[in-house]
């Protein structure tokens, strides 16, 4: 049995376990004929295409041959409340980290709180921060935020999820780490569709710092420190995911702003983050005129020229 097991091998878990694989790392997947492929071929072709799974990944579908002391949950975020309640009783006990980035749709939760609800025993993490899934799989350095309330565990698991190309760092600003992972995405999407709706890199550029600002004001709503929105968490994963055609959320908002179809099947978290967002704003009178905008668009209710006068003709004011 491994010390750390990967719930979800989907692109980002998969890449987890091969960052991990200097030691014994188990790799879960719910689907028996995706583990079986990935466990003869040493690849996950669907989701990680082109990356080998050295043979210290241990790949399984049975659930309970993954129930490792640490648990890194790496499943889409309107996926993780229905996994956490199934498998409360499997779950209890162990330390949860989870990778997810998003809020629940259906509550407006973060990850962190939808898994301490399920399970108020558990030692509740965050790992996060600017890292794609391609270039983890294949060594590149990168460096992720891992947030933990309780110090003494976030240290344990610093120590215990660092690996010679993954370097972490620890804050115990659960809610400000959660909240970069789940905004920047929304602001990606933003992004994508000013340059596929041809707005120009100028326009891009006020869109992440003016996307910035709201989401530090979401944050501070929240609790969370400005310094960690500051941070891997919050800048540095909405630089990340604003500037590359590998952002999933990024490309989604290209092919939206381009009026193009996209692909159903990809994993878009900013698309539901934007609706619980703009939602939550709205409700808490918190000014997010960008995601507003965005989760507007998004379900029709604005086109792209319309969101793009209505922000251009707001009241003028101090930055
Ligand atoms: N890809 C990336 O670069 C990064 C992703 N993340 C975050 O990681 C999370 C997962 O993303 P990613 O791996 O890329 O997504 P993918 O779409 O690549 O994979 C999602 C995985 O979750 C599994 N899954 C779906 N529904 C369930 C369920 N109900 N129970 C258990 N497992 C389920 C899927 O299984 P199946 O294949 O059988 O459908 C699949 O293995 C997201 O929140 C994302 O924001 C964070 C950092 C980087
Ligand atoms: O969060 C990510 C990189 O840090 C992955 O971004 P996408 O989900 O937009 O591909």
């Amino acid at each position: 049995m491994s010390e750390v097991s990967i719930l979800g091998a989907g692109a980002f878990g998969t890449a987890l376990a091969c960052a991990l694989s200097d030691r014994v790392v188990t790799l879960w997947a719910r689907d028996p004929a995706a583990a079986e492929a990935m466990r003869t071929t040493r690849e996950n072709a669907r989701r990680l295409p082109g990356v080998t799974l050295r043979d210290t990944v241990m790949v399984t579908s049975e659930l309970g041959d993954a129930m490792a002391p640490v648990l890194l949950l790496a499943m889409p975020m309107q996926k993780l409340a229905g996994f956490v309640t199934d498998h409360q009783e499997m779950l209890q006990g162990r330390a949860l980290v989870v990778c997810s980035k998003g809020v629940d749709l259906a509550t407006g939760r973060g990850p962190a709180r939808v898994i301490a609800d399920a399970l108020p025993q558990a030692t509740v993490a965050v790992l996060t921060g600017p890292s794609f899934a391609a270039d983890i799989g294949r060594g590149l350095p990168t460096a992720l935020t891992l947030a933990c309330a309780d110090t003494e565990a976030g240290a344990a698991l610093q120590h215990a999820l660092s690996a010679p190309a993954l370097r972490l760092y620890r804050t115990h600003d659960v809610a400000g780490a959660e909240l970069g992972g789940a905004l920047k995405n929304v602001i990606a999407i933003a992004a994508g569709v000013c340059i596929g709706a041809g707005l120009g890199d100028s326009a891009r550029a006020a869109i992440m710092s003016r996307g910035y600002a709201e989401m530090l004001r979401f944050a501070a709503a929240r609790g969370a420190m400005a310094e960690t929105l500051a941070g891997l968490s919050g800048l540095g994963d909405l630089v990340l995911t604003c500037t590359s055609e590998k952002s999933r959320n990024f490309r989604f908002g290209l092919a939206l702003g381009a009026q193009q179809e996209f692909d159903a099947g990809t994993t878009v978290e900013g698309v539901a983050t934007a609706r619980a967002l703009a939602r939550s704003a709205a409700a808490e009178g918190v000014d997010m005129p960008i995601t507003t905008m965005i989760s507007a668009v998004i379900d029709g209710k604005l086109t792209v020229d319309q969101a793009r006068d209505a922000l251009l003709a707001r009241p003028l004011k101090e930055e």
